[in-house]
């Protein structure tokens, strides 16, 4: 795992977006892996920008977000679909239809979870996945305890993630008890991972994911195991290393 360290917030973003704008550029059809949360709303304002400037363009690249929650519809404030709409996707070229999510409101969640392993099977899986920490080490939704061979998958949230996320919602009630999330083994077939990571509160679970062992009670320590991980992190994040 290649660390990065910067010394912000901002310089993490701006970090990430570069690695993404460079790839981006260079690939026939780039596939982006994108995450949610606070973490990448930096970099996504990033994005905008150089799109504006006209160093990229996101007219050939496909997108695969990691998860959505259960029971919202794409035009709920807090449903994931929403928050990409809003923080990146109304603001640059990207295709509609080339901008995938779970349906998080979908009738049938099985069929669901298997028709976006098979979209991204058809886009030859992703070259750059974007990830953030969860405090219980969770990546994506993938909770402590998650299968390392999981594919794409309903889960049950953690109390404690439940809480954290807790913030974006009117109150605790009204945070969903279940998401659709990409599987561990699906990440891990991710080209590149760049994992983005800010803050001290996150400074232990850094600390677990470099040193800590292998184990699924760790969702986030299966990353060691890849072999094309870059973590940018800022000095709050790695005081602990
Ligand atoms: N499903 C998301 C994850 O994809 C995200 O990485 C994590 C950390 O969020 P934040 O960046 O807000 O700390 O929380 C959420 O639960």
């Amino acid at each position: 795992m290649e660390i990065v360290k910067v010394r912000n917030y901002d310089e993490m973003s701006e970090k990430a977006c570069d690695l993404i704008v460079e790839k981006v550029n260079k690939l026939d059809n780039p596939v982006l892996g994108l995450a949610t949360g606070s973490t990448p709303e930096g970099m996504y304002q990033q994005m905008i920008d150089s799109y504006q400037k006209n160093k990229v363009s996101f007219t050939k690249t496909t997108t695969f977000n990691l998860d959505e929650y259960v029971g919202l519809a794409g035009n709920n404030p807090n449903s994931y679909r929403f928050y990409m709409n809003e923080k990146l996707f109304n603001h640059i070229d990207l295709p509609d239809n080339r901008a995938f999510l779970p349906t998080g409101d979908s009738d049938d969640l099985q069929k669901e979870c298997r028709d976006y392993e098979t979209l991204m099977y058809k886009a030859e899986y992703i070259d750059v996945q974007v990830l953030g920490l969860g405090l219980n080490g969770h990546i994506g939704f993938n909770e402590p305890g998650t299968a390392f061979d999981s594919r794409t998958h309903i889960v049950d949230l953690d109390e404690t993630t439940r809480k954290a996320n807790a913030r974006f919602f009117d109150s605790l009630n009204d945070v969903p008890e279940r998401a659709i999330t990409m599987g561990i083994e699906t990440i891990m077939e991710s080209k590149k991972i760049l994992l983005l990571v800010s803050g001290e509160k996150k400074a232990e679970a850094v600390y677990r994911l470099v040193y800590g062992e292998t184990s699924e009670e760790f969702p986030a320590s299966i990353l060691q195991k890849h072999e094309n991980v870059i973590l940018i992190a800022d000095e709050g994040a790695l005081s602990k290393l």
